[in-house]
């Protein structure tokens, strides 16, 4: 199979989908890679080693032209949607619920879509969940220097100091990003509340982080009263697949003191809190509404590219490798984990989540291939 590893264009998006070591295991099998020249530049990746890898350097065109499966690591974006074709495999990050225009593109063009975000094993989420433990650490981190005054916070410091409180954090959603923006916050001394539908899940964050969290079931009047005395709140929810419940009313926004901070790392599901009305990026990360500080990127990641791009292909290298091995078709049949990922199949929606967020009719993944089969 051929592969291709085009240079992602979003906003200071510096990771690359295939590190040279990925593209020589590809090579090793027999496939053949192409790499858009300076692809890996931002992770530290030089055009020598891919080569050296045994990929060949092109331009975007002939990446995407050329490849029987592009690897990715975020959504294309509208200037890419030109080089949607029937039947080219596309493997990468999707978030499709919350990017009509992206779903409608792909599904006119047909596209076999195989979103890293839904892939499933067991109930967890492994193409996911690197990404989310560098955002989840990030979140605090980030929150935490916005809480500065000429970050436009209120000019506390987290940990307090001997005599002076510390400061609140409020994640909601307790899974992997809320498990690692809580580490840090707690390693940075902050009074940590985690907010999670599941009490189970409360359980087992009782069990790691004993008292030094405090745990709330998520009801409207547990997140209303928290966020209020929130310095940070950090929005970590996540319904696989579906657009984002949005769970923090505009209200509670006004409620919560002048100079706070948001972190929806949410937001690439759509985000859950009602004030965040845009995606904002590394170039122009907040915007203020109701005095409260909103940091709204959806590739959190992107800003420490080296760790995460090790971290991404460490995940995806894999399937990747199955997807070249076995053919999409063979692939999707075999290995349920691929078929879990699948959100687009030849012009259907084949997410459920997906489907019902955007108004599609929802094809199961087994019944699209069935028909392809027998067409
Ligand atoms: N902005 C960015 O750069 C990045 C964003 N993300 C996003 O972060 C989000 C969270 O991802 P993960 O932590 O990996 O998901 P996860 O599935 O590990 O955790 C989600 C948690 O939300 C909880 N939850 C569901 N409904 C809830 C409700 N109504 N109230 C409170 N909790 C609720 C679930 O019980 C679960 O514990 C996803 O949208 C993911 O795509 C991840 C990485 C980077
Ligand atoms: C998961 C995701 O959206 C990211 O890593 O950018
Ligand atoms: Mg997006």
């Amino acid at each position: 199979m051929i592969i291709g590893v085009p240079k992602e264009i979003k906003n200071n998006e510096n990771r690359v989908a295939l590190t040279p070591a990925g593209a020589a295991e590809f090579v090793r099998k027999g496939h053949q890679v192409y790499v858009e020249s300076g692809a890996g530049n931002g992770s530290n990746f030089t055009d020598a080693e891919y080569a050296a890898a045994g990929a060949e350097l092109t331009d975007a065109a002939s990446v995407w032209n050329k490849a029987d499966m592009v690897m990715k690591v975020k959504e294309p974006l509208s200037s890419e949607y030109k080089y949607f074709r029937d039947g080219l495999i596309l493997f990468t990050y999707l978030h499709l619920a919350a990017e009509p225009e992206l779903t409608k593109a792909l599904v006119d063009s047909g596209v076999i879509a195989i979103a890293y975000e839904t892939i499933t094993v067991n109930g967890a989420l492994p193409l996911l969940t690197p990404m989310s433990e560098v955002a989840g650490r990030m979140a605090a981190q980030i929150g935490a220097q916005l809480l500065e005054k000429n970050k436009g916070g209120k000019g506390i410091l987290l940990s307090g100091v001997p005599g002076v409180s510390r400061g609140k954090v409020t994640i909601i959603g307790g899974g992997i990003v809320g498990t690692n923006a809580a580490k840090i916050a707690v390693g940075l001394g902050a009074d940590v509340t985690i907010i999670d539908l599941s009490v189970n899940r409360l359980r087992e964050l009782d069990d790691i982080f004993g008292s030094s969290i405090h745990t709330l079931v998520s009801t409207p009047a547990n997140i209303a009263e928290a966020v209020a005395s929130s310095d940070l709140l950090i929005c970590a929810v996540l319904i696989p697949g579906a657009k984002a419940p949005r769970l923090v009313t505009e209200d509670m926004v006004k409620n919560m003191s002048p100079g706070s901070v948001i972190v929806d790392v949410a937001i690439d599901q759509g985000g859950i809190v009602e004030t965040i009305d845009h995606i904002t990026t590394h170039d122009d990360p907040t915007y203020v509404k109701h005095g409260v500080v909103h940091y709204a990127v959806a590739n959190m990641p992107g800003a420490v590219p080296r760790t995460s791009t090790l971290a991404l292909t460490n995940a995806t290298l894999p399937y990747a490798l199955k997807l070249a091995d076995l053919g999409a078709l063979q692939a999707i049949k075999l290995d349920k984990a691929i078929l879990t990922g699948l959100n687009v199949f030849k012009g259907q929606v084949t997410y459920e989540a997906v489907a019902k967020d955007l108004g599609y009719l929802f094809v199961s993944a087994e019944e699209a291939l069935r028909t392809a089969v027998t067409n």
